[in-house]
């Protein structure tokens, strides 16, 4: 990890190309979103939920803290008998490299990338159930993963498993039953689920089967609605959700997102995947992550995105973009002067992977140039006292020239 140099500004230009030298970073670059208030006694979306005091106790706010995550997985080159098994040594595969972020109470933290960039191996990993060799550190609160986080942290998979002859009513109920606490009498655990039901727009189809296989039920969107709604049952302070959004239409995916960031105003800690956000969607976020090949290229506000890679030398073909979709070309490796993929795909010529991959190297080295080393100071000031992590206190400064005058300490509070 290189530190920023103290006097001159860290953000390297970009070799061969036309990139501005001075770099116009504002005061408040490193700043927190400041409409995050994380509200404690306002239940989100679920008015009804506050009523129980039992589930308003259960929600202690949490803060999530991952750094350096690095996965490598064992596999087989592939030569060999599929029937009798390879006779090759297996390799390794690096998945994650070096992903950190922190989200608090009240911020929901979107994680984009390519397909296969490691999105749902970050979040299960998260989640506290990913199999195998993970190094680096996540805490939550400043400690381990233990039972009780367990029982805060509710997890949405991608492939939900819910049982087909069941109607929405009758899933949320059981789930209700089973899964809120004792001290919830039988007909608040319903009323619970009912809560959930209206909160998730479900009331249209309560009476439905679920569905699947050669039984029709609900559509697909009303179904990932009742996996989260599975999870929003049990009041979960972190909700972690892999791709909530996938194969829905735009304003039942806006929707979804709405109510996770509901949620994560009501003091939660919302963590998702999501594959190509509209900008409405984009919008909603107050923190992304972005990774390109497992590694990370931004980790940080949402609404500077733009910026950052401005700043770093890399502008949209045009003003009107959606940063989700400028920040997911940027990921492949491909820029605006690069643009002309669907050209070169045409003429059959893909020899421009090299070039994506020195974009994509390029973009990696900046983030740990630039964004790491404020991030690296920002889990040292939300738990001075963390045990778990090792971190080195280093003072590193980003600074820059606005107007020929120097301004520092943009390393203050990225997040
Ligand atoms: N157990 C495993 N065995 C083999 N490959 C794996 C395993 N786990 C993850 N991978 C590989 O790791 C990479 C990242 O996978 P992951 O599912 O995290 O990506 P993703 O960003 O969520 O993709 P998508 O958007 O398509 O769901 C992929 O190339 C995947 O094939």
């Amino acid at each position: 990890m290189m530190p920023p140099n103290e006097q001159e500004s860290s953000f390297p230009i970009i070799p061969g190309e036309s990139r501005n030298e001075t770099i116009p970073v504002q005061e408040t670059w490193f700043s927190s979103p400041n409409h995050v208030i994380p509200c404690l006694d306002d239940d989100g979306p679920s008015h009804q939920s506050c009523q129980s005091s039992v589930l308003r106790q259960s929600l202690r706010p949490i803060i999530l803290k991952f750094e350096e995550l690095t996965y490598t997985i064992k596999i087989q080159s592939g030569k060999g008998s599929y029937w009798f098994g390879s006779q090759e040594p297996k390799q390794n595969r690096l998945i994650l490299n070096g992903v950190s972020g922190i989200v608090k109470p009240g911020e929901l933290l979107a994680m984009l990338g390519p397909s296969g960039s490691g999105k749902t191996t970050l979040v299960t990993a998260l989640a506290g159930r990913l199999q195998g060799k993970l190094s680096g550190t996540v805490s939550y609160n400043g400690a381990p993963f233990t039972s009780s986080v367990k029982r805060r942290t509710g997890f949405v998979t991608q492939d939900d498993v819910l049982y087909p002859h069941l109607t929405v009513m009758e899933t949320l109920t059981y789930t209700a039953l089973l899964r809120l606490p004792k001290e919830l009498t039988r007909k608040e655990k319903i009323q619970q689920a009912e809560s959930v039901i209206s909160d998730l727009g479900l009331t249209r189809c309560c009476n439905s089967v679920i569905g699947g296989g050669l039984i029709r039920g609900i559509s697909g969107g009303e179904r990932k609605r009742v996996s989260i709604g599975q999870e929003m049952l049990v009041n979960p302070s972190l909700l972690l959700l892999d791709e909530p959004t996938s194969g829905l239409d735009s304003t039942t995916a806006a929707r979804i997102v709405a109510t996770l960031r509901s949620l994560a105003r009501g003091g939660r800690t919302l963590v998702t995947t999501i594959h190509q956000p509209s900008s409405r969607l984009y919008r909603m976020f107050d923190k992304v992550l972005v990774l390109s090949d497992g590694s990370p290229i931004y980790s940080g506000v949402s609404g500077r995105v733009m910026e950052y890679f401005g700043l770093i030398g890399f502008q949209p073909g045009s003003s009107f973009v959606n940063p989700a979709d400028f920040v997911l070309d940027l990921a492949n490796g491909i820029t605006s002067d690069t643009k002309q993929y669907e050209q070169v795909e045409i003429n059959g010529k893909l020899d421009r992977l090299e070039e994506q991959n020195s974009v994509k190297q390029s973009l990696i080295s900046a983030y740990k140039k630039n964004l790491y080393p404020p991030l690296k100071e920002e889990f040292s000031r939300a738990f001075p006292q963390d045990q778990t992590v090792n971190m080195s206190r280093s003072k590193t400064r980003l600074t820059s020239k606005i107007d020929g005058q120097r301004v520092g300490g943009c390393n203050s509070q990225f997040y």
